[in-house]
């Protein structure tokens, strides 16, 4: 592992990285990969995650596109030295602002977008110069197969490495030294992410997960919100990070939200929910008993049939939920949606504050101050209004969490600013020594007073009013003198 990190290294002191010609190429040459191997890629997720190759492509590849092509066309402006206000003190030397790489980032991906949670940083970090180390999820073995073999066919080999394995392999990774981590995954891991990287000090960027309450009002159109809530929770077979996790409301509405999410289910998957080709299914065994076993004790309203031999479960709703129970202790990450009823708004907020800091808050309602309220009142890594999950395709966002959910974010501008150091950079001359008087001891107050006019902007307002004042009675007194008046 040792020498793996240090022959990447050794790539990003040669100083290849850094071009702005060089990252766009390689930009332009991922983007040439993506296209030019679509079957390939689209195939590895679809066996990873039993998924439809329409919706590896909707859900991950046309993602990575859209974010590459915002990368090549902002990425001139983004590298660009940005010119700073200056003081009194600085007022005739340059400042300017000089985005720089970090160095050698390591990119930890997770299995349930195996593809898009990898890609998507890396755009991020051979945008910023870096050279990077990627590790894919075990989980997803396909994906991480075509991603090693691919990305060396394309991308510059020395710098852009894939290292593929599991916990073991990832543990020794996190034993050398990075200049960025950028983890996706649970937030058990994170913790022992940020407690690798401590110990050289790198700074980390933590995505990880959380339960995501969704809060539906009482005055709600049901048929709209059942429906986005049916897409973005069922989606991926729940196995989203940012899907709702579980719905507040009073509890008069459960059994209109069963009806509606039923209803719902049925026009999106068929009859035959299995025979589907938009239904997933759950990654491993281990997870299918995990999701099983929230389900001991509740009431099921909808769904609760499966299947282990293929990992099926089917859609299901949970009504009458206690919070104390397994299914509302843990991340569900599967198609289990519980109903936990709430008298109002106000216990509604209480309860999203008693816990942990989600991920990602829904709140469904035509009040928008009640919104507004829910937002103000709440905490959250993001929020999506009267929809769920829609949040993540703006890369105009900051995508991450908060609390136990994660730490920095990413997309967009954003994943540059992740994998920059933002280095300040004063240029003065060699002439005006006398200036520098000022600032050499021997100290006074003088010396004091000069140094609050240059520095300190309401003592130099004033004094700059007086200044200015003075100068023009200088000026008058000349121009009479001289007889102008
Ligand atoms: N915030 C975000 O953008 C996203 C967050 N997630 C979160 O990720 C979680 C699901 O992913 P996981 O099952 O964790 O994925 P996972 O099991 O694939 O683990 C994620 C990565 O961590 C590594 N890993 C696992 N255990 C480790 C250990 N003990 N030491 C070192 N490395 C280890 C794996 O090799 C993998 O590369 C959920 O909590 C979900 O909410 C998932 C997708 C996106
Ligand atoms: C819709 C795609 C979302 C990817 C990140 C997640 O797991 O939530």
């Amino acid at each position: 592992m040792e020498r793996e990190v240090q022959r990447v290294r050794q790539a990003f002191l040669s100083g290849r990285s850094r071009p702005l010609r060089f990252r766009l190429q390689q930009l332009e040459a991922l983007r040439r990969m993506v296209q030019e191997r679509e079957k390939d890629i689209l195939a590895a997720i679809a066996a990873d995650l039993c998924k439809s190759e329409l919706n590896a492509y909707s859900q991950e590849v046309i993602t990575v596109l859209g974010e590459i092509d915002f990368m090549l066309e902002n990425l001139p402006e983004w590298v660009t030295a940005k010119p700073v206000k200056k003081n009194l003190l600085t007022m005739m030397d340059e400042a300017y602002i000089q985005p720089q790489p970090l160095g050698v980032v390591l990119i930890i991906g997770a299995w349930n977008y195996p593809f898009v949670l990898i890609i998507q940083p890396l755009i991020g970090a051979i945008a910023a110069g870096n050279a990077v180390i990627i590790k894919p999820s075990e989980l997803s073995e396909n994906t991480a197969k075509i991603v090693a073999k691919l990305l060396p066919q394309y991308l510059d080999q020395d710098l852009y490495v894939v290292i593929n394995g599991g916990v073991e392999e990832t543990t020794e990774l996190l034993k050398q030294r990075f200049d960025h981590i950028f983890y996706t995954g649970n937030t058990a891991v994170g913790k022992i992410v940020m407690e690798a990287a401590a110990k050289h000090l790198t700074p980390v960027t933590l995505e990880l997960g959380g339960k995501s309450p969704c809060y539906i009002d009482k005055d709600c159109d049901l048929d709209i919100v059942c429906r986005r809530i049916t897409w973005g929770k069922y989606m991926n077979c729940g196995q989203t990070c940012i899907a709702p996790d579980y719905i507040l409301c009073e509890a008069s509405l459960q059994s209109q939200i069963v009806w509606k999410i039923k209803e719902t289910v049925k026009e999106f998957y068929g009859e035959n929910i299995k025979e589907s080709p938009d239904y997933e299914r759950i990654i491993n065994l281990r997870h299918f008993k995990r999701i099983l076993s929230l389900l001991e004790g509740q009431k099921i309203a909808l769904g609760g049939e499966t299947d282990e031999a293929t990992r099926y479960i089917a859609p299901t709703v949970l009504t009458d939920v206690d919070p104390k129970t397994k299914v509302m202790q843990e991340e569900i990450f599967g198609p289990v949606l519980p109903i936990v009823p709430v008298k109002n708004v106000d216990e509604a907020i209480d309860f999203i504050n008693e816990r942990e800091k989600p991920l990602a808050l829904y709140v469904f309602s035509h009040n928008h101050k009640l919104i507004k309220r829910m937002i103000d009142e709440t905490s959250s890594g993001g929020v999506t209004g009267n929809d769920v999950i829609m949040h993540f395709t703006l890369n105009s966002f900051p995508f991450g969490g908060v609390g136990s959910s994660g730490m920095g974010a990413y997309h967009g501008k954003h994943s540059f600013d992740t994998f920059s150091h933002q280095r300040p950079c004063l240029l003065k001359s060699l002439k005006r020594e006398g200036a520098n008087k000022l600032r050499y001891p021997p100290n006074s107050q003088s010396k004091v007073d000069w140094g609050k006019f240059f520095l300190l902007r309401r003592f130099n307002k004033e004094k700059l009013g007086l200044l200015v004042l003075t100068f023009l009675g200088i000026v008058a007194a000349v121009l009479v003198k001289a007889g102008y008046y």
